[in-house]
């Protein structure tokens, strides 16, 4: 439903030349809800705009349901939905004028319109708000309207960029279950940028991790757990000598990709953990090693970030956390 080959973008600012979009690529399949997962910076919201049409790409190709987006870009927007960080709303207009107005932006008659209008109020479980006007909206309500407005032209393909971003876990949560909704109940091929893993962990079928401009990882949330992080063996022993002397022999063991020793505990990061624990602890009882506690735990994609950028999604200075603030929406650049 969704190609992408090799995308690029460069920005010039001044004499410099910003790399936005490097080389982007992935296929996104019907019915199949991907999250653009990275960093502030990392291209995900220039993509969205190449995806969408609103920016030609300085190299590469995007083709939507089949159409070409530099050649039929008209195409393209018919069959799509475009959800960007700023609210599509004004301030002092009814929702459902509005809606009605969007859709007859997009050519339905009066009387479809206002149909249409009261679906997509149905879909996103906002009926009630039907006669409020924006400006006295939440947070989380605006964010609702605004993918409301998307829906008005029945599309195929749904962009919604950082559609949670700013809002508080509840209606986070509430916007998620409106979203699976969209793919389950209507079909919608969705994809979705975020800055927050476990947002992308929960949601998504499929996960492109860009950072910098490229494509550092796409696969499920599980397979890129599996594949790129592997489980983590933790084993505390009496003291740091032994918890050194543990590490040295943990690191011989077959299926270790690192091994760390903090205090008394070993780290161990390691393919399949539930069969490699037992044997870890005979090694170490030989060698006369007092382990103390020892568990596993499963790695998350934050673990996956670490282990192929070095860093974690929320450092070097950007604003990133698994936890949302409560800043108000509307307030990121486009
Ligand atoms: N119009 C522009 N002119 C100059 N530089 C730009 C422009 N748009 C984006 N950039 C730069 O391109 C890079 C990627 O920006 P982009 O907005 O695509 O990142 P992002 O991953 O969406 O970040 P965020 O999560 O903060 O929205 C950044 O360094 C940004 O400053």
């Amino acid at each position: 439903m969704i190609r992408a080959v090799g995308l690029r973008r460069t920005f010039k600012v001044g004499k410099e030349t910003v790399e936005a979009v490097r080389d982007v690529g992935f296929d996104v399949a019907a019915g199949e809800l991907l999250a653009l997962l990275g960093p502030n910076g990392a291209g995900k919201s220039t993509t969205l705009r190449m995806l969408t049409t609103l920016l030609p790409p300085t190299a590469g190709s995007v083709h939507i349901a089949g159409f070409d987006a530099a050649r039929e870009p008209g195409r393209v927007r018919e069959v799509i939905g475009y959800v960007g960080q700023k609210s599509a709303s004004g301030e002092n207009h009814r929702i459902r004028d509005e809606l009605v107005t969007q859709g007859r932006c997009f050519g339905l008659s009066a009387q479809k319109a206002r149909h249409r209008a009261d679906e997509v109020l149905d879909i996103l479980g906002i009926g009630d708000l039907a006669t409020r006007v924006p400006g006295t909206l939440s947070g989380g309500q605006r964010r609702r309207v605004d993918i409301a407005l998307g829906l008005i032209h029945h599309p195929r393909v749904l962009f919604l960029d950082e559609p949670t971003t700013g809002l508080d876990p509840h209606s986070r949560a509430a916007l998620w279950d409106r979203i699976q909704l969209l793919r389950r109940e209507h079909g919608i091929t969705i994809l979705l940028t975020t800055h927050y893993l476990d947002e992308a962990d929960r949601m998504a079928d499929r996960i492109v991790i860009v950072d910098r401009g490229r494509v550092i990882a796409d696969g499920t949330a599980g397979a890129l757990k599996a594949d790129l992080a592997g489980d983590l063996m933790h084993i505390t022993t009496s003291d740091t000598d032994a918890a050194r002397a543990a590490a040295d022999l943990a690191g011989g063991m077959p299926g270790v990709s690192r091994v760390t020793a903090e205090g008394r505990t070993v780290n161990v990061r390691i393919a399949d953990a539930d069969t490699a624990l037992p044997a870890c602890l005979r090694l170490l009882d030989r060698a006369a090693l007092t382990v103390t506690r020892a568990d596993v735990r499963r790695p998350s994609l934050d673990d996956v970030f670490i282990n192929l950028t070095g860093h974690r999604l929320g450092e070097s200075g950007d604003a990133y956390a698994t936890v949302p603030t409560d800043e108000p929406i509307g307030d990121t650049h486009a």
